[in-house]
């Protein structure tokens, strides 16, 4: 099935109001190798989700998971829920190109078709995504992107530059926009500023603050200032021994860090390991 298989018109501004999503008994495998274990969390608007964990855990498949961009690696499987509003994304009748339009994603690297237009990458998401704006409201679109993005007053006088003329910590934002045009109700982040320096790094996290109310955020991030600067609750995955990744604690960020319930959490958000 390809990606555009079907088309739809873009959602009016305010249609994508921010969602609830949750997990429930999420575990996964690559071929014989089980890389998750009974994953059941909620992650609700408004608010910032982190997942945080040493290397390996499972935090990236289970982003993957949350998107339905697991099912693309040939040996991958799944089991267990993933609801969007109380709604299954993987349930049989509903199409891949549904979670996708809903629940967008930015990567660890910026990636913006460097020779394409500023501008034209901010609508690319809509071309990627299957949907289809009028003509007479692209502008608005592209303005309205990249000012919730925080990128319009840096760039609004240079749109029809190339997206990879941008620094690197624009080009993030360039792809946040590109992100949020077809209107997502739900953003997840991989680790969205491991590539960038301080200051990019602060002005992302900025723009993800101004954010959380358009659009429920999950992140993962290995700096553990980045979580509790930016999320508002967090999730501590861990692969003991060999055993697939679990959760082994959540809650509010400030308990997670000031109080956590369980030694081993404290000792990983404490910087003990990992
Ligand atoms: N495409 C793949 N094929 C096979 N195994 C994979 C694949 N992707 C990830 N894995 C395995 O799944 C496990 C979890 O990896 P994952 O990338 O989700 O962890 P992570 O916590 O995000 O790690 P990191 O913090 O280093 O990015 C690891 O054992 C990894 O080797």
């Amino acid at each position: 099935m390809s990606l555009t298989d079907t088309t739809v018109e873009l959602p009016p501004v305010g249609a994508g109001r921010p969602a609830t999503l949750e997990t429930r008994d999420v575990s996964a495998w690559f071929g014989d190798h089980k890389v998750l274990e009974r994953v059941s969390l909620t992650m609700p608007p408004h608010r910032v989700t982190a997942l945080i964990g040493p290397s390996g855990c499972g935090k990236s498949t289970y982003l993957r998971i949350l998107n339905r961009m697991h099912e693309l690696v040939s040996s991958a499987a799944l089991a267990g829920e993933v609801l969007l509003d109380g709604e299954d994304i993987y349930d049989r009748g509903r199409r891949i190109t549904h979670a996708r339009r809903q629940i967008g994603m930015v990567f660890q690297k910026p990636n913006p078709f460097p020779a394409m237009s500023i501008y034209d990458n901010v609508l690319s998401g809509l071309k990627l995504n299957g949907i289809r704006a009028a003509r007479a409201d692209k502008d608005a679109l592209v303005e309205e992107c990249l000012t919730k993005a925080g990128l319009w007053k840096e760039v609004r006088d240079r749109l029809r530059q190339p997206g990879g003329a941008l620094s690197g910590g624009q080009q993030q934002r360039l792809c946040i926009a590109r992100s949020l045009a077809v209107r997502p109700r739900v953003l997840l982040m991989d680790e969205p500023c491991s590539a960038l320096d301080p200051t990019s790094t602060r002005r992302v996290e900025q723009t993800i603050g101004e954010l959380m109310h358009e659009v429920t955020i999950v992140i993962v991030t290995h700096n553990m200032q980045q979580a509790q600067r930016v999320s508002q609750q967090c999730a501590f995955f861990l692969a003991e021994h060999g055993t697939p990744g679990a959760v082994v604690e959540h809650g509010p960020t400030e308990a997670m860090f000031d109080s956590p319930q369980d030694e081993r959490t404290s000792d990983y958000v404490h910087g003990r390991f990992g």
